[in-house]
């Protein structure tokens, strides 16, 4: 290898879902150049060279056991990633997550609020058809994310997918067939992956004054997501709000409504917030704010719910498990909370 400063180390961290990755799929020349010559003790793998990157992206795999549908995956999943990637943070100019894509967005949003002070990019990405089959898009999927990671400076948690760059707290699942699975409706997109990779330099965050990783150590898991339906029983308003839950993302109708002739739910929403539950409120639809521009939904800031503005209920539910498990007073986990910690929500004074 003649040039060292153009070498860069990104670490795969496979935790399983459809993608499907054995062993052998890295003699594929499309993943691994066999003609560069790497220290073999490293297990580095050598990403081909491509068109127009200067950078020469060298990456190991780590794969976790059991490989875990993503169905199967919560907040313990997410800690251990987050440790992981902490473990390796100065080994590695950059890190790629491949993970399932039924609750991706969950794991991106997480691990956006629980790496503190990133610096690097993090590019979570997954696959809809197994990398062995002939019509995969594991094999695009993974090599876009390789070149974000390891080529691109951007100090995020994002997510790469069917040549889309996404912020990954502002993901969703979209299409659960289709190859263009994920969008981020209520942002713009961080770049696009074509024939040329185009990056959207005024989206990405700024890179943290303060260079010390650091990771969130406990998440609450007492939350619950209550989707607002016509006729819902007061029982399971009654349920999604009592003890132990500490935290609710409340998804209501259009920009931010229930029904406010029944005074019965504003009662709970009341009583859940005075003892202490903080409830955001996010839109069920897929894009659009929450404002209080309706009776229906001024009533629910009434009784001390939050507004979500244009957050995604993943982010939300993410979120809040990391507020509420962080070790601060409550009128601090409602500040935070409002807030716009990585980009998550637009806030408007
Ligand atoms: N496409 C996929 O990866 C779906 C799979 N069920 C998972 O989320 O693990």
């Amino acid at each position: 290898m003649s040039d060292f400063s153009k070498v860069k180390r990104v670490l795969v961290i496979y935790t399983g879902g459809t993608f499907g990755m054995v062993l052998n799929d890295v003699g594929d020349d499309s993943l691994h150049d066999p003609n560069l010559r790497v220290p073999e003790e490293h297990h580095l793998l050598a990403l081909p060279l491509v068109k127009g990157e200067s950078n020469r992206v060298l990456y190991k795999i780590k794969e976790y056991d059991p490989l875990l549908d993503s169905s199967n995956m919560a907040g313990n999943d997410w800690m251990r990633i987050a440790k992981d990637i902490s473990l390796m943070y100065e080994l590695f100019d950059g890190f790629v997550v491949i993970h399932g894509t039924d609750t991706l967005a969950y794991t991106a949003s997480a691990l956006s609020f629980m790496l503190h002070n990133l610096a690097k990019p993090v590019v979570v990405t997954g696959s809809q058809i197994p990398i062995y089959k002939t019509c995969t898009d594991a094999k695009n999927n993974l090599v876009s994310s390789l070149l974000i990671a390891g080529c691109y400076e951007i100090p995020e948690v994002c997510v790469v997918f069917a040549n889309k760059l996404l912020r990954g707290n502002r993901t969703v699942k979209v299409n659960c067939n289709a190859m263009e699975a994920f969008d981020s409706p209520n942002a713009p997109l961080l770049g696009t992956l074509n024939s040329v990779i185009n990056i959207n330099r005024s989206q990405i965050r700024p890179a943290p004054r303060d260079k010390l990783l650091a990771v969130t150590g406990v998440l609450e898991k007492n939350l619950a997501i209550l989707k607002i339906t016509p006729d819902i029983s007061i029982n399971v308003i009654r349920s999604a709000l009592e003890e132990p839950i500490m935290g609710v993302v409340l998804e209501s109708y259009g920009s931010g409504n229930i029904p406010s002739n029944r005074t019965e739910i504003i009662e709970l929403l009341r009583q859940a917030v005075d003892r202490g539950v903080i409830i955001v409120n996010c839109t069920q639809c897929l894009s659009g704010s929450v404002a209080a521009i309706y009776d229906a939904g001024a009533v629910v800031e009434g009784v001390g719910v939050l507004s979500g503005s244009d957050i995604t209920s993943e982010a939300a539910y993410t979120k809040l498990a990391y507020v509420l498990g962080s070790n601060v007073p409550q009128n601090r986990k409602i500040e935070l909370m409002k807030y716009n910690l990585r980009g998550e929500m637009t806030v408007t004074a």
